[in-house]
């Protein structure tokens, strides 16, 4: 039997091919350039490109693709057969090192939000040499980044690479003032835990508002919930099983590190945690798991449902991401460390990172707003849109006491002076208490628990990044050059404790209170849906720090904000027509032909007995006849909101309508349209109920 270690990665080129295929001297410059960022020459590139091409043929690929991710969200591949034609009338197969390094796609079909205006619409996609090429199929997909050809990013890529450069930088300058002259690079590491619902495709087939929004749009509560918490870390369903044996075989085939699997909170949810990578190469393989997880759900006649509240009443689903710094020489700069030194290092790290939050909490929100994400937001399930930090009661004590010059109890009473003293050794929080909170220390990582299941981590990262990169930019900019580094050091952390400290909250994020305190008398944002963040992007502060740290020019952040308010509004939009579509031609049907039979049972049972009351039908019929005349009102007034939102021809308007009323009328209407199901006889209604989604799958 072949065990996972003879399979893992088999579809990847990666350094064991490359050291195997390639000329050493090639190797070694191609390291050079993943490792170090040195650019490639051509000699370089074909033979890279040759090696690529007889082991993706070897492995039965006819095709290649530049694989990238534009800023729809998903990933995007256009492929190309390796044939050329040969002089005997057959073919050969080609691929050259100039198809390796860049590509031409057509990018005139893609978002661009207005930069199109300013620049050709073709772009043109070039190797990101850092992730490796792998097998899909029967295409050699090659990770790409995609830029306009004045250099604009078109994708998600780009600017992650750029923020990981900047956070590099900075980093390394930090690094540098503790003495740290080995290390070469510091890159962010990225572990995305993954939760999705699984559902049985038949079922799923036959609602409208699943295959078209890929949520629920209607469905009245079941008998059964989440309530009894049977279904968390419970024993997988044999079905469930089999999907995430396949699942890891695919994945673990493309070398990603697919480690954890359990059975989440809702019944059919579930969640897939990897091991950490680098930033980039965990945004890559997180992309395609959710695409893997939808084809392998397929071959088992499930769906999965990465929507990021697919059912009212129950979980939603989050993608936590969890975000350290590495260096490459193996220190995780948020671990604490053995020795004094190594503490006021990782001290110094965890107060950027304070920092860093406090003074982005809106560029942190609005990276992971969709219209998806705001039903699961504040909705005591997942974070609240107030973003505040978990450090655990341990550590608080220890920034209080650095911040007061007080005593630590944990250390013997003495005063902590950094570089001198040792920090207590803490013991690692549970996460159970952790799980109100957006951004929570976990010991040695950060755990952004804000980030929609359906997300790419793209967009959280390179916020992270960057606010961390402009945080220790001041720092390194304060620090060095200083005669006592220790005090000034010590200065620096006190300082930075005090003014930021407002961040730091241990308690239960769902509580009310705590809302009413962060926003009125902490002062901290309360950003509760997508419009509301997303127009903070263009304030002069985060401009100006996105653009001075080269991560987007001004005119990538405007059309990124106009490309997710429009993603926004087409979405709701999209909802709000397929709930009108739903009612008039499904609901509203079944109800009448209910109606229908029990007026004629009523006809049927007074003829056989004359005076009969029929109480029972005659209640039924008024107060199913009444909801009726309530949906088909709703559903009108819906639509006509609908029709006029189509005329509004700015988009930041628009979406403010969406907000303050689409959204409500499609509460509305729903309200009335669950009540209905709540009433009508199983064999009437239409489509399958929220019993039959969430406990179909045996
Ligand atoms: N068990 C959990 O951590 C639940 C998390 C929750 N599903 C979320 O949306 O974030």
């Amino acid at each position: 039997m072949r065990t996972v270690s003879d399979y893992f990665g088999s579809l990847v080129f990666d350094d064991r091919v490359m050291r195997a295929k390639l000329p050493s001297d090639v190797y070694a410059s191609l390291k050079r350039t993943i490792d170090e960022g040195a650019s490639l020459d051509t000699h370089v590139a074909d033979a890279v490109a040759t090696a690529m091409r007889d082991w993706a043929v070897e492995h039965g690929a006819t095709h290649f693709t530049h694989w990238f991710q534009p800023l729809t969200g998903v990933t995007a591949e256009k492929h190309d057969s390796f044939i050329a034609p040969s002089p005997d009338g057959g073919v050969i197969m080609e691929f050259s090192g100039k198809e390796l390094i860049q590509g031409e796609p057509d990018a005139s079909s893609f978002p661009s939000g207005g930069l199109r205006a300013t620049f050709e619409a073709r772009g043109y996609t070039a190797w990101d040499p850092t992730s490796y090429a792998f097998i899909k199929g029967h295409t050699l997909c090659i990770p790409t980044a995609f830029c306009s050809y004045s250099g604009e990013a078109l994708d998600k890529k780009t600017p992650l690479l750029r923020s990981m450069q900047a956070l590099n930088k900075q980093a390394l300058r930090v690094l540098k003032l503790f003495g740290n002259e080995d290390v070469k690079c510091v890159r962010p590491c990225v572990g995305p835990e993954q939760e999705y619902f699984l559902i049985d495709k038949a079922m799923y087939e036959k609602r409208k508002d699943l295959v078209f929004c890929g949520r629920t749009l209607f469905g009245a509560k079941p008998p059964k919930g989440q309530e009894l918490d049977d279904h968390y870390f419970g024993a997988i369903k044999p079905r469930v099983e089999a999907y995430m044996e396949d699942l890891n075989t695919e994945l673990w085939k493309l070398g990603i590190l697919a480690k954890t699997e359990h059975n989440e909170v809702a019944p059919s949810q579930h969640e897939l945690a990897p091991i950490f990578s680098v930033a980039n190469i965990a945004t890559d393989h997180n992309q395609l798991t959710m695409e893997i997880m939808q084809k392998v759900a397929s071959r088992h006649g499930l769906v999965c449902l990465l929507a990021e509240k697919p059912f009212a009443g129950v979980n939603g689903s989050g993608k936590h991401n969890n975000w350290s710094l590495a260096t490459d020489t193996g220190v995780n700069l948020f671990k604490p460390g053995e020795t004094p030194y190594e503490n006021a290092q990782f001290l110094l790290f965890l107060c950027a990172a304070v920092q860093a939050v406090d003074n982005y909490q809106d560029l942190l929100r609005l990276s992971v707003a969709t219209a998806g994400n705001d039903h699961r937001l504040g909705a005591n399930e997942a974070p609240p849109a107030v973003i505040s930090i978990f450090l655990g009661d341990e550590l608080t004590a220890v920034l209080d006491a650095i911040e007061t010059d007080t005593p630590y109890s944990g250390t013997e009473k003495t005063v902590l002076k950094l570089g001198v003293h040792v920090l207590p050794k803490f013991t690692r929080d549970t996460t159970d208490r952790n799980r109100t909170s957006p951004f929570a220390f976990t010991g040695n990582k950060f755990e952004f628990r804000m980030v929609g299941s359906s997300d790419s981590i793209a967009c959280a990262n390179i916020m992270l990044n960057a606010a961390m990169a402009e945080t220790l930019k001041e720092f390194a900019d304060r620090l060095e050059g200083v005669s006592d580094f220790e005090s000034a050091l010590h200065d620096l952390i006190k300082e930075t404790i005090k003014a930021h400290k407002r961040i730091i909250f241990n308690g239960n994020g769902y509580d009310d209170a705590w809302i009413k305190e962060a926003t009125e008398k902490r002062g901290l944002l309360n950003l509760r849906t997508t419009p509301d963040a997303l127009a903070t992007v263009l304030e002069k502060k985060n401009v100006e720090m996105l653009t001075s740290l080269k991560i987007f020019s001004e005119a990538e952040i405007r059309s990124r904000y106009e490309i997710c308010l429009e993603n926004y509004c087409k979405t709701v939009n999209i909802e709000g027509l397929t709930m009108v579509d739903m009612v008039r031609k499904e609901i509203l049907p079944a109800v009448e032909a209910y109606l229908g039979d029990l007026s004629g049972t009523v006809a049927a049972k007074t003829a056989a007995v004359p005076g009969l009351a029929c109480k029972y039908e005659k209640d039924l019929i008024s107060k199913l006849s009444k909801l009726a005349d309530e949906i088909s009102d709703a559903a009108s007034s819906l639509d006509t909101t609908l029709i006029r939102l189509k005329a509004i021809p700015d988009v930041t308007d628009a979406a403010y309508v969406i907000r303050d009323v689409v959204l409500q009328k499609m509460a509305e209407l729903r309200v009335v349209c669950d009540e209905a199901e709540s009433i009508t006889a199983d064999k009437y209604w239409p489509f399958p109920t929220y019993g039959d989604l969430l406990f179909g799958v045996r």
